[in-house]
């Protein structure tokens, strides 16, 4: 089978654990090509973000124009998108390109509270994004934000909010529960067809949690076209999180919360050799 080509449209986090940086190991790892717009660079480390430099929208939709006349794309991950302006460059991009398996990821504040999307632009996310995505992949906190309701911490809540993201437009939904407390780390997909499935995984001790929602999606956006539907893909891409989770204590990126251990599977279990 050829290799898939995987499109990151997102922003930079220096420190190598989030945004496309980390979007970029997962697609290596998991056997992808990774391709990548940036939208914006973050003055960033795993104790924070100092600042953030946003590119201008029609320079995004000039990355977007030139590399898809030229490349085909198998999938694409949209991570950090910073203001209403670079939303319209994207959602021009995938419209004119039809582009397929677009897993959105609506980045909107980072692990250390920093705001990585303009408050005015959550409306955008909201309408003119969020119907154009194959499966969306939100946060306790950001599927708040974009229901206008209040936070929820239980699996029967986090079902029914789920349930009324697919009715403001969403495809597909993965709502995220990392940010629950227990045993376990548990999502929850919710399918056009309204049939909800429940992926759960071991909860690994570790503070060094920075990009996982950048690595999950990315992983699910690499495996969709070489899997047979979203269930084996999300399975599998929370399968290599948490193992990425599992080895995060032996990198030493920084002295706040560190990064997810990506490492090339292929290579790792010796199948190039
Ligand atoms: N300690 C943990 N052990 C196992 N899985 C975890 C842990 N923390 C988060 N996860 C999983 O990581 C994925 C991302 O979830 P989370 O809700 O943390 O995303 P996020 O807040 O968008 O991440 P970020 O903003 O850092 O990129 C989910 O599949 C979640 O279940
Ligand atoms: C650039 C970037 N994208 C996404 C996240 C999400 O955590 C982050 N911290 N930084």
């Amino acid at each position: 089978m050829r290799t898939c080509n995987i499109l990151s449209i997102a922003g930079s986090d220096p420190s190598g654990g989030a945004g496309i940086q980390a979007d970029l190991k997962t697609f290596s790892a998991l056997g992808g090509y990774g391709m990548a717009v940036v939208t914006a660079l973050t003055a960033q480390s795993t104790a924070g973000v100092a600042g953030v430099q946003e590119v201008p929208a029609e320079f995004v939709g000039s990355q977007l124009e030139t590399l898809l006349n030229d490349a085909r794309v198998d999938a694409v991950k949209i991570g950090m998108l910073a203001n209403t302006g670079v939303i319209r460059a994207v959602v021009k991009a995938l419209d004119a390109y039809e582009l397929p398996c677009v897993v959105l990821d609506p980045v909107m504040v980072a692990k250390s509270g920093d705001r990585l999307l303009s408050p005015d632009a959550i409306d955008a996310v909201r309408t003119e994004l969020v119907p154009r995505a194959d499966l969306i992949t939100p946060n306790l906190p950001e599927a708040a934000e974009l229901l206008g309701e209040n936070e929820r911490h239980d699996l029967s809540s986090m079902r029914e909010q789920a349930e009324r993201l697919v009715e403001l437009g969403a495809t597909r939904v993965l709502l995220k529960g990392g940010h629950l407390s227990g045993q376990s780390s548990t999502d929850l997909l919710v399918t056009p067809d309204g049939l909800t499935e429940t992926f759960s995984a071991e909860r690994i001790a570790t503070r060094n949690t920075h990009g996982t929602g950048c690595t999950l999606s990315s992983a699910i956006a690499t495996l969709r076209p070489q899997r047979r539907n979203f269930s084996e893909a999300v399975r599998e891409a929370k399968d290599y999180l948490t193992e990425a989770l599992r080895h995060a204590d032996e990198l030493d990126a920084g002295r706040g919360k560190g990064p997810v251990h990506h490492f090339h599977r292929l290579w790792a279990a010796g199948e190039r050799a």
